[in-house]
């Protein structure tokens, strides 16, 4: 998990209410490393402090359960190590969201070393990844097609990789290919091969990703755009279980398990005639959605943490670290070029910042800086009462900053005000 490093107590203050924002039904507190003290705390009434201190030992960002007499309760665990310059403060910042709350997750998620083993390789802690892992895991051991539906970048590639990693299919070849990229003659010959002379330039037998894919998984990226006598093609390959490449005369047995994948609704694109009604029903039978980035932001530092993780590999000199500034604009900002503008967006800043023990604001990009959620203030000077702050902080997700302008007052000013008043 990331490190996070404050200068000051009140800027830790400002992430812990992000973060309750953003974990309404989870618990957080700070615990001091050298002395157990707990620093801040939200949501801890049932949590006993031998269970705490117990939390504090092995358990990295993973399912946790706390047994004890006064509570049963499974939790998604993940812990952060912080460091708050003005007094000296070391100590980790603990999330545990109840896995029951969500009583329909509870019921599907079992608790499996392989709903962990996602939860790792997707870098997630949110309850929209969970229900997502469970779905995956076990639709991986049959061999239903599966249609994964999600926006650009959110990892679509990664869960067909996913399934086939947890399937019987595992130790055999998983072959990739976007269909949006070739046109309509080269994307044919790419799907089903061709013989030699099949047409100009075909000068020797070229074998297509249904042959070359044969016993593994076949994942074909951008489904939808496929043109309307391809997608004949393939309905028939998926009816009859066999195939012929271009030119040929003698069918082969098809023998891959189909994951196909799409940012567009394609029901919507059947309706409009762009998309066979048969061929969607074949290739739905299990549809997964993977929730964008901006509705589980939750994940956003365990992601920073992987892809940092990975690249300080690659040059000591980057930096291993976001400062708190920094991660409170990865945070409001709403990707919507998903994992992968997050990713380019910190190796972006990782150039910016080579040489420096953390990214601070400046090594972000300027869509960052400038995206409209995070520069654009509301009105000023709206009257202070506390029913006001209220709705403002409720309004503007306990982005303080944003707050404290709109009452025309500084942070601290807003953040004694909200003290007196338990706001
Ligand atoms: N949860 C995640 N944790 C870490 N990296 C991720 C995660 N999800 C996606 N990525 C990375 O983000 C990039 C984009 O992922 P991927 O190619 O799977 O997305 P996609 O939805 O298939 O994109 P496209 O819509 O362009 O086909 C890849 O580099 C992938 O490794």
């Amino acid at each position: 998990m990331a490190k996070l490093n404050f200068e000051s107590e009140q800027d830790f203050f400002i992430l812990f209410e992000q973060l309750k924002a953003l974990f309404p039904n989870a618990s957080l507190f700070l615990a001091d490393t050298t002395t157990q003290a707990i620093h801040y705390k939200f949501n801890t009434d049932d949590i006993s402090v031998e269970s705490m201190a117990a939390l504090t030992q092995d358990h990295h960002n993973q399912y946790l359960e706390v047994n004890t007499p006064k509570m049963r309760q499974r939790f998604i665990y993940q812990e952060n190590d912080i460091y708050i310059a003005e007094h000296r403060i070391i100590g980790k910042l603990h999330i545990l969201q109840p896995v029951s709350i969500a009583n329909d997750i509870a019921d599907q998620v079992e608790l499996t070393e392989q709903l962990q083993d996602l939860a790792k390789v997707f870098n997630s802690c949110s309850p929209e990844m969970a229900r997502m892992f469970s779905i995956i895991q076990r639709v991986a051991i049959t061999e239903f097609p599966v249609l994964v539906r999600g926006e650009s970048g959110s990892g679509k590639e990664l869960v067909a990789q996913a399934i086939h990693d947890y399937s019987q299919r595992k130790n055999k070849i998983f072959v990739a290919i976007n269909c949006a990229a070739l046109n309509s003659n080269i994307l044919e010959s790419e799907l089903f091969g061709h013989v030699k002379g099949a047409f100009t330039g075909a000068i020797r037998d070229h074998k297509g990703v249904f042959e070359r894919a044969a016993g593994g998984t076949l994942f074909l990226d951008e489904i939808a755009e496929i043109p309307l006598e391809l997608q004949a093609k393939l309905l028939r390959v998926l009816e009859t279980g066999e195939f012929t490449p271009v030119g040929g005369e003698k069918p082969i047995q098809a023998n891959v398990r189909i994951i196909t994948a799409t940012h567009k609704a394609l029901r919507e694109e059947a309706k409009a005639g762009r998309f066979r009604h048969d061929l969607l029903y074949r290739l739905r039978v299990i549809p997964i959605f993977i929730p964008p980035l901006r509705e589980r932001k939750v994940d956003i530092p365990l992601i920073v943490d992987q892809i940092l993780k990975e690249s300080s590999t690659q040059l000591d000199t980057m930096p291993r670290h976001v400062n708190q500034k920094a991660m409170q604009i990865l945070l409001n900002y709403d990707w919507p070029g998903n994992v992968r503008e997050l990713k380019n967006t910190l190796l972006y800043a990782l150039t910016m910042a080579n040489g420096k023990d953390e990214i601070e604001v400046e090594d972000l990009p300027n869509e960052l800086l400038n995206a409209e959620d995070y520069v654009k203030l509301p009105e000023t000077n709206t009257e202070l009462t506390p029913e006001n702050v209220q709705v403002a902080l409720e309004k503007y997700n306990h982005n303080l900053n944003m707050v404290a302008n709109i009452f025309g007052i500084s942070r601290t000013t807003l953040w004694r005000y909200r003290q007196k008043h338990k706001l």
